[in-house]
């Protein structure tokens, strides 16, 4: 394993840094990031005093003392008066440095944009960047530096006792204790009982090269280790039996290299055995990291395809990038954008860099991760919350490591400590859950990742069939500016360029083979209700349904929504059940006929049992509105009994895996059709789905939010596109009330960009992203009045600063759509402004000091959800 230069992990690498000048200034203080639990609880940094000879860097890795621990931490700012509020007298000392540039400082750089852009402290991003436990209770530990090793003012390196004459009598018995051990490696914890003064005494025979220090990493997160054979002859000597020469055939035919553990379940061997052919020679038995990655089906390798024109030429441009640049690689659904990123990485890998890919929901997505492993084996790496936190370790050390690898990752991968980063891509680049809404800080990854691409000097590919608005002008104008021509950029017509521009756009037009994208049928809900049709499955639809088995060919229905009914409301009163903690209406769960019917809370989770009669006026006449997944799912096994189908939402697939079960259940052939939410429309690949149909669009075009249209035309279209991929033709059925709407008409004729330009309009006239800016305040409380006090001390204070030409315009405070969720009331403050001019708010601690510790305050920056 080679080591990184940059990122130091103590523990599989040491850092013997000459930081033990005298001279530098002296009282200074240093505010460090603890990590342990307890200090994590308080949420603060706290403040140590910096001894004259040590020199400390933002970044580095320090060992403090803590309660009567010693802990690892993270120097964050250096300071020349410790805070007032604390007696200085009491400050204790950092203890040492531990790893000097742990962070590197392009790395750093990323962290402190991102703290200071998003209004948030320093803290809660490392927190984000780091995986959990990283440093947490790691133990600091000294240990010999043998003489070998030494390049010291000893004048003979092979002495093994160093002349301790001019050694203290405490570094000398510290020596001494280490010496008499054979390993000569003790915790620091035991030296301090055993020598009185210790902790000057190490930094002696630090000074004097004579000890090295290292934090140990913490036990859980340790490295699992585990018996590795590995073959190390051509020809099996004569004197081996029959048994012990079967064992080494079986692993020459594995490659040479098998876990002990497999070895001898495949042999049915006893690993006396296995000793024996060590001892003769044969093999090697070593003690060896297994990453704990989570586990993934073995797959065929897969070579590169040979490339159609458009991804020829895109990939053409792409590959010769060289440094900070963004490009759009927009194609249409099924276009090949997925074959272009793997064919831009390869030669990455070559060039012994790494490439970074985001993607919207891991998974959603094994699909994905299964072609990029097929292509790149072991050098991929998945990276996202759901793993353990062994997991995560494990994959953080890996990257670490610094070897050329392709990490896979959601929104927070976009932190991974990849050296050597040669491109970053974000695939679905529109998705919504690159944004983070809280905790703080409330990033949005591709906003991370240009910052990112910047200071790493490397290029940065965003792939959608249906950029965001934010990325197409932001895109367009950095085309425009370079090259000077105006509008929409013209893939046909590349401008010869004597400068490289800094932004990109490339196009696939079409899909992979020519076919055809999939015609989309609109159907109006209401003529069928008028022609007599009552119910949710129109005539075309249930002929298409119809048609799946019949063909041996599959389909996907998508519904807005999971559960059955989102509202359960009394015929005779009006009266509409509510969750108790919440201002919203529960929504009705029955499973299947035996389940128990049930009122859940999609905001808080909480749950009930469905009422037999209204609890306002006893009426048993209670009537179901809005149909969710499982509601379709009773009425489908009804209209079409034959028909077999997977339900595909979060209800079905909370375990770990299921979703990789389902959607490999379904690609089996296991079931015809497939009923999902938002989940399923995305990079789903199946030749043999034909059918799609949108059971009712209505639900994502009527919703109270500016972004409303943009995201229901995304929603549609990748939906849409996942019909016609293969040789069969693909058809798209759209049920809607409101088959006029601009969004359905959009989609209908396949069209993004006229689409997306009377967007554009729209947004530019309100001053709406992405030609104004937001940041909305997001405060909440179990006190009402507290909550809505605040939110008005908060506007004042801001209102004050905006008669100072803040530059800033402020919307509220209002409470927000629905005012309490979870038995906390929320009420918002919006602020508005145009994107070039920053505005001058008042920072996040000067805000924060307006609330009282009973309200909480978000601060989001570029909001997507305002709801
Ligand atoms: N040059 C090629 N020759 C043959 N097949 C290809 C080629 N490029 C891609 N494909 C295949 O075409 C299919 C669609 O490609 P891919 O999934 O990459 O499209 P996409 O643009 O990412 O789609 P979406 O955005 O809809 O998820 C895949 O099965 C892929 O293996
Ligand atoms: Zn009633
Ligand atoms: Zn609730």
């Amino acid at each position: 394993m080679s080591s990184n230069p940059n990122f130091v992990l103590q523990g599989s690498a040491l850092e013997s840094r000459a930081s033990y000048q005298s001279g530098s200034p002296e009282n200074q203080w240093v505010e460090v990031l603890v990590d342990c639990p307890e200090a994590e609880a308080q949420k603060k940094l706290y403040t140590y005093r910096l001894p004259s000879e040590l020199q400390v860097q933002p970044g580095d890795i320090l060992s403090v003392p803590f309660g009567a621990q010693v802990l690892g931490a993270i120097a964050i700012r250096i300071k020349d008066a410790p805070p007032p509020e604390l007696n200085s007298a009491k400050i204790k000392d950092v203890e040492d440095v531990v790893s000097a540039g742990f962070f590197p400082p392009s790395y750093w750089q990323l962290l402190n944009r991102v703290a200071e852009y998003y209004y948030t402290q320093l803290i809660q991003v490392i927190r984000v960047a780091l995986p959990p436990g990283l440093l947490g209770r790691s133990q600091r530990r000294i240990r010999l530096i043998k003489g070998d090793k030494r390049d010291s003012p000893i004048p003979n390196p092979q002495s093994p006792i160093p002349n301790p004459q001019y050694l203290s009598p405490a570094a000398r018995q510290i020596l001494e204790i280490l010496q008499a051990q054979s390993a000569g490696d003790y915790s620091f914890a035991y030296l301090q009982r055993q020598v009185r003064g210790a902790y000057r005494a190490v930094r002696e025979l630090l000074r004097n090269n004579l000890v090295e220090s290292y934090l140990e990493p913490p036990r859980k997160g340790r490295p699992k280790l585990q018996k590795a054979v590995t073959l190390v002859v051509d020809v099996f000597p004569i004197d081996v039996t029959q048994r012990q020469r079967e064992i080494l055939e079986v692993l020459r035919r594995r490659g040479g290299d098998l876990w002990l553990t497999e070895l001898l379940q495949i042999c049915n061997a006893s690993s006396s055995t296995v000793k024996t052919l060590e001892q003769k020679g044969c093999v090697v038995i070593q003690e060896r990291e297994m990453l704990r990655s989570a586990a993934e089906p073995a797959l065929a390798e897969d070579q590169p395809k040979e490339l159609t024109n458009d991804q020829a030429q895109a990939l053409e441009v792409i590959t010769n990038l060289s440094g900070f640049s963004e490009v759009l690689l927009h194609g249409v659904t099924g276009s090949g954008k997925t074959e272009v990123y793997l064919q831009a990485i390869a030669p990455i890998l070559e060039s012994g860099q790494s490439a970074l890919v985001l993607v919207p929901e891991i998974g959603l997505t094994p699909q994905l991760t299964d072609r990029f492993r097929a292509r790149f084996g072991n050098k991929v790496c998945v990276y996202h919350s759901a793993l353990s936190d062994g997991e995560r370790y494990d994959t953080w050390r890996q990257m670490l490591a610094g070897a050329a690898q392709v990490v896979i990752g959601t929104r927070s991968a976009i932190f991974a400590p990849l050296p050597r980063l040669g491109l970053i891509i974000l695939d679905e680049e529109h998705d919504s859950s690159f944004k983070q809404d809280q905790p703080a800080p409330t990033y949005h990854a591709r906003t991370v990742a240009t910052w990112r691409a910047e200071l790493e000097n490397c290029p940065l590919l965003l792939g959608s069939a249906t950029p965001s608005l934010e990325t197409w002008v932001n895109i367009n104008q950095g085309f425009s500016r370079e090259s000077g021509i105006e509008g929409i950029p013209n893939p046909q017509s590349p401008i010869p360029n004597p400068q490289p521009p800094i932004t990109h756009y490339l196009s696939l037009p079409e899909r992979i083979q020519s076919r055809p994208l999939p015609p989309v049928e609109v159907v109006d809900m209401r003529s069928e209700l008028q022609q007599g049709n009552r119910s949710i499955f129109s005539r075309s639809l249930t002929e298409g349904l119809q048609q799946l088995q019949e063909r041996g060919q599959q389909g996907i229905l998508f519904i807005h929504r999971r559960g059955h009914s989102t509202f359960v409301s009394c015929r005779s009163c009006g009266y509409v059940v509510e969750c108790p903690h919440c201002d919203v209406s529960l929504a009705y769960h029955h499973t299947h006929e035996d389940a128990a019917q049930l009122l859940r809370c999609h905001y808080c989770n909480f749950v009930r049992s469905h009422p037999q009669s209204c609890p306002e006026c006893g009426s048993p006449y209670l009537k179901f509105f809005g149909s969710g997944t499982q509601r379709v799912a009773q009425e489908l096994a009804q209209a079409f009994p034959q028909l077999r189908f997977i339900r595909f939402d979060s209800d079905t697939t909370r375990t770990k895996g299921a979703h990789r079960t389902l959607l490999t259940r379904f690609a089996n052939g296991e079931a015809d059709l497939l009923v999902g939410t938002q989940m399923l429309t995305k990079g789903l690949d199946l030749a043999q789905v034909t059918l799609v149909g949108v059971v009712a669009a209505d639900g994502l075009l009527n919703l109270p939010d500016y972004r409303a249209s943009e995201r229901a035309f995304q929603t549609l279209t990748q939906v849409a596109g996942r019909a016609g991929r293969g040789n069969d033709p693909g058809r798209v059925i759209i049920q809607t009330y409101t088959p006029e709407h601009q969004v359905i008409q959009a989609v209908r004729r396949h069209e993004y960009q006229s689409f997306i330009e009377t967007e554009l309009q729209q947004r530019e006239a309100l001053n709406y992203p992405p030609y104004g800016r937001l940041i909305l305040l997001r405060l909440s409380s179990t006190d009402p009045a507290q909550v809505q006090e605040t939110a008005e001390l908060l506007a004042a204070t801001l209102t004050q600063k905006d008669e100072d030409s803040a530059g800033y315009e402020i919307l509220g405070p209002a409470p927000a759509t629905i005012l309490r969720v979870a038995n906390r009331y929320r009420w918002q403050i919006m602020l508005k402004f145009a994107p070039d001019s920053l505005p001058h708010l008042p920072d996040f601690t000067e805000l924060r000091f307006l609330c009282p510790s009973s309200v909480s305050l978000t601060i989001d920056v570029d909001p997507l959800n305002l709801m």
